[in-house]
């Protein structure tokens, strides 16, 4: 049976993000300056020799099984597909109930149990790949690792270059499809190019290249990254992993057809603090419960604590390497394709509020630990109190390592144990701690990256497709002040405070019931910190279909959440300037609460609730438990 749902009118998701200014107005005119550096789906010109290539880029996020295929049968009754939650340009249609418990029952291998059995398989061919002639230089792939400092890949393969006595090659490549398909949103798009031109800069300074180039389609980058080692005599290529299943199949690709070519593709663990899998439950199970699951990863650290380490820094190239390989340090770095352009404006806004790179990343760390780490736990919930460290858009570029997060925290702390001495530190690192946890859950449940929710069963309960809805939350025009303050901040600044997030996501599923993919999707394609597994862990949280989510019973009051985590409305003050005159607490309810208050959002024209409080609880749970005692698809 499939799942019931109502589409009521068509919602489409899947637009470009528009970013709004502070006044909430949308841009009307384009940079002049923002040419696209790249197509999607056309052919692109190697940047460095000119050939017009077919080099193409892997897969999306999840739907890589169907990779090739003519998309079969579309069929138009799906709800998912009509409102463009799934992307049918790269992915199969939603995956079944059925499938989804397959990989529960392990009948299915995961990507990475597919890579690990590669890298077993490979391992003696590998093993004996370039001893004693590794070739001319030694590549390092930079991906979602930005930097220099505390970079697990990049420092291996300065050792190896070194022990060989040669040089390493930074390779960076633009995968237009690969942002299309996976939702990145324009600001972090335009974070990432800004991130790779300081990179190039300190490379340079140690006589190391970035040789950068432009691939589509997205399922030939394996074959062109090859092709790039074979024409540059290279015999190893490094790389830190990515967990998502597109990205895992995709380097699995890269370690069989390299060690068929010749080429030794070495893939390391480094964008967790624990890498995925390290964790088990007594029966032998990967955790479906968060605090478990940290007490096994403090546990797991305070055994393994080189885990924490920081890795050395690579080494300069030998002299001559920079004659050598003279063209690779001129490559440019791309614009960003045109689905991703930002007017100057919005770039200018975005520089100022999110610096780039590594060096803006260690800044702004290293000045949370001194100011505000310590005060960490009593402060964190409130937005208008900026009390948080504002470095997940650093953690998801990899201009910043988890570790090195964590591990500047513990030296803060006044003892080594990571779940001990100083309130906020302890608090900070169990936040840190969840990231890699949504990540542990994403590598072992796979199907959650491919629309499906954690808790699969949960598919059958009937959402709303209500497209006013939909606008009015995207737009902060719901009636709610709170959630109104937070999703325009989310339109100008990319950014949203985490109980914000919190707030409108539950707001979104629960008061609107709308599809909660809708929503996650409205974040992947908006925020400039945007991460798969933290978001899609969030909204799964939130929208009680997820891991270790909230109760599906517990609905937040926006009202009562406002009042308690922006008690004097500064936040609401500074986002909603239709309610900024008014000075009492009627301000998270100024229609109920009426007098003053009332007159003001009148006058303002701020709207009224779009949906009753008490309506939408009771609808919601209603709709909620009958969903889950539906038999499932
Ligand atoms: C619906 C929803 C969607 C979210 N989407 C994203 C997303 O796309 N990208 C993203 O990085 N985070 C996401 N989060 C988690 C969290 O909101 C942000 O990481 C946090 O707000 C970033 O601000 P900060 O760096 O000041 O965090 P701090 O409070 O200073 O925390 C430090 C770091 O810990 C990590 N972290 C903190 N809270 C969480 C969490 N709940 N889950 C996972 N990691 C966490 C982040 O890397 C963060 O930078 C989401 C949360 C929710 C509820």
């Amino acid at each position: 049976m499939r799942p019931k749902r109502k589409a009521s009118s068509r919602i489409p998701a899947n637009a470009a993000a528009v970013y709004t200014d502070r006044a909430g107005h949308a841009p009307n005119k384009r940079s002049k300056l923002s040419k696209p550096a790249a197509k999607a789906f056309t052919k692109t010109t190697d940047t460095k020799s000119g050939n017009e290539d077919d080099a193409i880029v892997t897969q999306g996020r999840g739907g890589v099984e169907h990779q090739n295929e003519e998309v079969p049968n579309f069929d138009h009754s799906r709800p998912e597909e009509k409102v463009g939650i799934v992307d049918r340009r790269f992915y199969p249609a939603e995956m079944s109930n059925e499938r989804c418990a397959l990989y529960n029952a392990n009948e299915i291998p995961r990507p990475m149990e597919i890579l690990d059995a590669t890298l077993a398989s490979t391992k003696g061919a590998r093993e004996k790949i370039g001893k004693g002639e590794a070739g001319e230089a030694v590549i390092h792939w930079f991906k979602r690792d930005l930097r220099i400092r505390d970079n697990t890949a990049l420092s291996k393969a300065s050792a190896l270059a070194k022990e060989e006595g040669i040089g390493v090659i930074g390779v960076w490549v633009m995968s237009p499809q690969d942002w299309e398909a996976h939702l990145v949103s324009p600001a972090k798009c335009d974070f990432e190019l800004r991130s790779v031109a300081l990179l190039q800069k300190e490379l340079a300074e140690l006589d190391i290249p970035l040789y950068i180039e432009t691939a589509t389609p997205r399922k030939d980058v394996p074959t062109r990254l090859l092709a790039l080692a074979k024409e540059w005599e290279v015999k190893h290529i490094f790389c830190n992993l990515e967990y998502e299943p597109d990205e895992l199949r995709r380097e699995e690709r890269l370690v069989r057809l390299g060690a068929e070519q010749g080429i030794n593709f070495e893939t390391c663990h480094d964008d967790c603090v624990v890498p995925p899998g390290s964790l088990k439950t007594g029966a032998g199970r990967q955790f479906a419960v968060y605090s478990p699951w940290y007490r096994a990863w403090v546990a797991h650290l305070h055994t393994h604590p080189h885990l924490l380490d920081e890795r050395p820094m690579p080494q300069k190239n030998p002299s001559g390497f920079r004659a050598k390989f003279k063209p690779f340090f001129d490559c440019e770095v791309p614009l960003a394709p045109d689905s991703k352009v930002l007017i100057d404006e919005q770039r200018d806004r975005f520089s100022r509020l999110w610096p780039a790179g590594e060096t803006a990343a260690l800044d702004r760390i290293s000045r949370f630990m001194t100011e505000k780490i310590g005060r960490y736990t009593d402060t964190r919930n409130f937005p208008a109190k900026k009390s948080t460290a504002s470095v997940s858009v650093h953690h998801a570029a990899g201009t910043l390592a988890a570790r090195t997060s964590v591990r500047m925290a513990r030296d803060v702390n006044s003892t080594k144990k990571l779940d001990g001495g100083i309130e906020g530190v302890k608090g900070w690192i169990g936040e840190v701690a969840w990231r890699d946890f949504y990540r542990h859950v994403l590598v072992n449940w796979p199907y959650v990256c491919m629309n499906k929710p954690f808790k699969f069963e949960y598919t059958n309960i009937e959402w709303e497709y209500d497209n006013e809805h939909f606008r009015a939350w995207t737009e902060g025009r719901t009636g709610y002040p709170i959630v109104d303050a937070a999703m325009r901040c989310l339109n100008s600044t990319a950014y949203m405070h985490n109980r914000l997030r919190m707030i409108t996501a539950s707001f979104l599923a629960k008061h609107l019931l709308l599809d909660w993919r809708l929503g996650e999707q409205y974040f992947i394609t908006h925020l400039i910190d945007g991460d798969f597994a933290s978001n899609n862990g969030g909204w799964g949280f939130s929208s009680s279909t997820g891991v270790d989510p909230q109760p599906y019973f517990r609905v937040f009051n926006p009202w009562l959440q406002s009042e308690k985590f922006d008690a004097d409305g500064e936040f609401i003050r500074e986002w909603v300037p239709e309610l900024s005159g008014i000075e009492s607490p009627a301000i998270h309810n100024p229609y109920e609460k009426g007098g003053e208050a009332e007159k003001i959002a009148k006058k303002e024209g701020y709207p009224r609730v779009i949906v009753e409080h008490k309506f939408a609880r009771d609808r919601c749970l209603k709709r909620y438990k009958a969903g889950l005692g539906r038999e499932t698809a």
